[in-house]
This record gives structure tokens, sequence and C-alpha cells, in this order.
């Protein structure tokens, strides 16, 4: 930290973990920035939670290094637990303490008091403070987990499946809510299966698939790609489109052009049809996964 300013949120170099025989992360490097709201995906039993569990000091490396704010994720954990919130993928408490009581023993943790911003919050996800853990259905679990994190004004938040059990309009507002908190300057590790949420919400992505990164992607740069889906016609050749898929008559291509180029080959290709759209992050997940499987 430089004059109570965390430079580099989020450091990871190049980490691995096994657990026992088996490996968790053998590969995994990127950075946050100070105030980014950075995605992290990739397929069930990928790294993510691993990697996260490293940063909080959960579980040890076998190796690379990952630090918060400057700090090791190993050796200064207690320091950075003090200015980095997180909510877990799966909500665990004390069953029988109220919200109320669980939320002050949180901001405990931080020195902070029960406070106005803790009541904003409290008020924002629509928490009834006054029941017991074990009472409150999956989704208020979640939110008492989403105030715990955020009442301390954390610097940094990592984010495990947030959304994970929260109505659509909940999901509306924690996003709100963080979007505010990264333009002050918080820095948020998001991992998430919901690509939408991710495109929406985040610049940067990284890609993780059998414990290493595939790419780390700005997804500014993708979105003038167009996805082009055609049935029958002839081939069509061009430097910008790149063939994805061909199954039972239909061809799927990427380009990268301009739009009366792309309108002209459609036309002169006699199609039976086509459909033309914006390059989505499930798409670029697709095919990014779909290479990484090919011999
Ligand atoms: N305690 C453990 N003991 C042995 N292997 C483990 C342990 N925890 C995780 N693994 C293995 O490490 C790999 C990465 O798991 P991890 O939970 O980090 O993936 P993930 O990307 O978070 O998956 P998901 O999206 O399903 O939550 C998997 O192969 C998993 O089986």
């Amino acid at each position: 930290m430089k004059g109570g300013r965390i430079m580099d949120a989020i450091q990871i170099s190049h980490l691995k973990k096994y657990y026992g025989k088996h490996t968790g992360v053998e590969d995994v490097s990127f950075s946050v920035k100070e105030g980014e709201l950075f995605g992290f995906v990739g397929p069930n039993g990928a790294g993510k939670s691993t990697t996260i569990r490293i940063l909080l000091n959960f579980i040890f490396p076998s190796g690379g290094i990952a630090s918060i704010g400057g700090k090791d994720a190993v050796k200064d954990s207690v320091a950075i637990k003090r200015f980095t919130g997180y909510i877990p993928s799966e909500v665990r408490f004390y069953g029988d303490m109220k919200v109320g009581d669980i939320i002050r023993v949180s901001n405990g943790f931080y020195n902070r008091s029960y406070d106005e911003e803790t009541e904003r919050l409290c008020r924002l996800f629509e928490l009834d403070k006054t029941k017991k853990f074990h009472e409150l259905s999956l989704g208020n679990k979640k939110k008492a987990a989403v105030v715990c994190a955020l009442a301390p004004r954390p610097k940094v938040l990592i984010l495990d499946e947030p959304t994970n059990g929260l109505d659509p309009m909940m999901q509306k507002q924690l996003f709100a809510e963080l979007k505010n908190q990264s333009a002050r300057g918080v820095s948020i590790l998001l991992s998430s299966h919901n690509l939408g949420e991710v495109q929406e919400y985040c610049r940067r992505v990284a890609f993780i698939k059998q414990g290493k990164i595939l790419a780390v992607t700005d997804l500014k740069e993708i979105q003038p790609q167009k996805i082009v889906t055609v049935w029958g016609g002839r081939e069509i050749m061009h430097p910008g489109l790149q063939l994805l898929e061909e199954r039972e008559g239909k061809r799927v291509f990427r380009y990268q052009g301009e739009r009366a180029v792309l309108l002209r080959l459609l036309h002169e290709a006699g199609l039976e049809d086509f459909t033309v759209e914006n390059e989505s992050l499930e798409e670029r997940f697709m095919d990014l996964y779909r290479k990484e499987e090919r011999p």
C-alpha cells in the first residue's frame, strides 16, 4: 500500500496447489487493478475456488505467489483480512445467531461498529436482522453474507458466485452496489458461472481450465466481432471470416471487418438463412474451451 491507497489490488503469479496427488491449480497468473471489477470464469473443477482460498490464506500454495494490496497472501494474511471482504459461494454462520448479531461480530473483526453504512446495506438488501441464521432461506443467507462483506468498507472484495441464490432484483441491486464500490476505488475479483453478469459488469476476464489460465481477455476488444451463423448456400471465403463450427448444413463464423462487406458476402452466398450477433462472452468461452479440447 502507498499513502493508504492500494496500487496493485491483487497479483497472482504462477500459482500452484496440489492436494496430495490431485492438482488444484498448476499455473495461474493474473492481476486485478485498483478499482477494477475483474471476472474469473471456468468450468467446474477448473481451480477458481482453489485460487480464492489461497488468496484468503484458507489453504497454502504449493508454489508461486499471491498477494493482495502488495501484501503476501501467506505471510501477511492478518493484515490482508483487515481490508478485504469475501462472499463465499456457500454461506455458513452459526445457525442460532441472529442476523444482526452476526453482522455486529463480523464488523468487530474489522474494528467497526454497527454504523450507518451497515444499516444502509441492511435496508438495501432487505435483510431481516431479527431472524436467526438457520431460519433464513438460501437467498437471505447470501444477503447476510453480502452485508457482512460490504459493511466494513473493504478496499478489496473477493466474490465466489455472489449471486447464486439471489432473486433477479437482488442480483441487480448487488451489481449496482458493486459498480458504485468499484467507481470509488474498491477492487473486485468476481468468480462466476453466470457469463451474462460477467459480460455486463466486467471489462477484463481471466479464463481458467484444468488449473491453468487460458487467456485474460479485455471484453472491449472482442465487442466489434460478430458471430455469423449461416444455413445452406455456397462456400464463403474472406480473410475477416473465421470458421468456428460446421455441422448439418449450418456454419458458424466469427467476423471482424466492415459491415457492408459482410452484407455483400452474405448476399452473394445464396444462403437459405443467416443470423448475425455481437460476439458474447459465452461464445468466447465456448470457443476457448473447444480449442483446448481439439487434439
Ligand atoms: N480438498 C481437496 N482435495 C482434493 N482435491 C481437491 C480439493 N479441493 C479441490 N480439489 C480439486 O481441485 C480441482 C479444482 O477445484 P476447485 O474447487 O478449485 O474448482 P472450481 O473452479 O472452483 O470448481 P466449481 O466451479 O465446480 O466450484 C478439482 O479437480 C478438484 O477436484
